[in-house]
This record gives C-alpha cells, structure tokens and sequence, in this order.
C-alpha cells in the first residue's frame, strides 16, 4: 500500500483519537535526523522476507498457548514490540522486531545484538524514546506519516498490524499469526480501541 492509499485511512485514524499529525510528522523529522548515516537500507528486509513463510507474533496472552502448536523453525519470524520478550524466553531470537519502543526495551536490545532486525515507528507519542536508536545496529525508521529520507511508511498504525503490512510490502509468501486477540476485554479503552482498528487493517490485507 503506497502512501496516497495509506492517507485517508492514516487520517481516519487520527480524527478517531483526536491525534495531532503536526506531532507524528515532528517525530518523523526527529528519527530522520537520529538515523542519519546510520540506517539500514530497508532492502534488508526483502533479503529476509522475500518468498518465506512468515509468523508475525502480537503480544497477547494467548501467544504462547499459540506458539506451543507451531513448529517455529519453518517461520521467518516478525516479533510486534513486546512479543521480543515471550520469543527470547523460549530462546527464539525474532528475525525483525517492529516496535514504537514501548516493549521491554533491554530485551529489544539484547535481540538485536544477537542479530534481530529493529524497525523503529517514530509516532507523536514516543519522541523522547527515539534516542534509543543510537545503541542500536540495523535499524530501519518508520512513520504512519508521510514518509522522509531514513523514516518510511509501509502501512499499518499499531505494532502488530504494521508487522504485517511489513511482510506484506517485502513480498512474504504467505503470513501466519499467533498471539493475536482483538476481543481482549484485559486491556483499557486506548489499547481497545487500538486492537480493533488492528483487526480491520489486518482484514484489509492478510485473508
Ligand atoms: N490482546 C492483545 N493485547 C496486546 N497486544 C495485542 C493483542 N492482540 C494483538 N496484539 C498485538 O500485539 C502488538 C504488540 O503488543 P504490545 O503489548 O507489545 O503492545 P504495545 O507495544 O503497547 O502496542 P502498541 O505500541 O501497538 O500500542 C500490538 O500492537 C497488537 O497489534
Ligand atoms: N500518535 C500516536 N501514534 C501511535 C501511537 C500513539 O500512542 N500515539 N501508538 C501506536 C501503537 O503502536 C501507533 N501510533
Ligand atoms: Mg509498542
């Protein structure tokens, strides 16, 4: 999905949470800078996704009754943010981590230096978080805005949903989930209402 068709949904969403865009498009600036000379091409990522069978874990609790049932070796596996921290304890190193750096972050880390690729979304509610980037290797900005030099934009708003549109814009050859439960009633009003627009953005790409 280019921008142009990621827009309208991009600003439906805003209006839905009474979110700035001015803001998201400043924290886009912010990470543009913090990455510059030190992205990674996002080729990267169609090195790794390309034609595979992939697994996107989301962070709900059911993830890891879903991993007991799946042989997780036959996966290229994307980790949304903080399923890093289930995946390492069953000692599986997530091939890419999509995260706004709200997940348990010295496990994000510990991934990445053990080979994980970090896809950092710059959002108008995680500036002062961006910095991290400066510890990390292979890393790849992302924005839910227009997107600038170092900081793109493959679709998707949450963490989880953007895991898909990832694999779906690297040319994953077909996309399994597991740890995903948009009728959790354990979580408050903001995080709901974050999960349903997650099941209608995965609907709209992943059958
Ligand atoms: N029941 C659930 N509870 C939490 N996350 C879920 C659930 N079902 C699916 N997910 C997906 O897992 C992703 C990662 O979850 P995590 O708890 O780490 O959330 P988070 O990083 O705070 O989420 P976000 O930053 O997207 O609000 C979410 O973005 C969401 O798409
Ligand atoms: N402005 C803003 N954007 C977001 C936010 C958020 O809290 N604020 N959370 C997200 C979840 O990954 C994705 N995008
Ligand atoms: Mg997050």
């Amino acid at each position: 999905m280019n921008f142009k068709q990621w827009e309208p949904i991009y600003e439906e969403i805003l209006r839905d949470f009474g979110w700035s865009r001015t803001k998201d498009e400043e924290a886009a600036r912010l990470l543009s800078n913090l990455l510059s000379g030190k992205a990674a091409d996002p080729s990267i990522l169609k090195e790794k996704l390309h034609g595979k069978d992939v697994l996107v874990c989301g962070n709900a609790p059911v993830l890891s009754d879903d991993l007991d049932k799946i042989d997780t070796n036959r996966y290229v596996i994307i980790a949304a943010d903080g399923a890093t921290s289930v995946l390492l304890r069953r000692g599986i190193i997530p091939d890419v981590i999509v995260t706004d750096l709200d997940g348990y972050i010295p496990d994000e880390i510990e991934a990445n230096r053990r080979g994980a690729i970090m896809v950092v979304h710059a959002h108008g509610h995680n500036m002062d978080k961006l910095g991290i980037v400066k510890t990390l290797s292979n890393v790849i900005g992302t924005t839910q805005s227009a997107p600038l030099s170092n900081v793109h934009n493959f679709g998707g708003f949450s963490d989880g949903d953007r895991c898909v549109f990832l694999a779906r814009a690297s040319g994953a050859r077909s996309i399994r989930l597991a740890g995903f439960y948009f009728e959790d009633e354990n979580v408050g009003d903001i995080k709901k209402k974050k999960l349903r627009w997650a099941r209608r953005l995965i609907a709209m790409i992943h059958q």
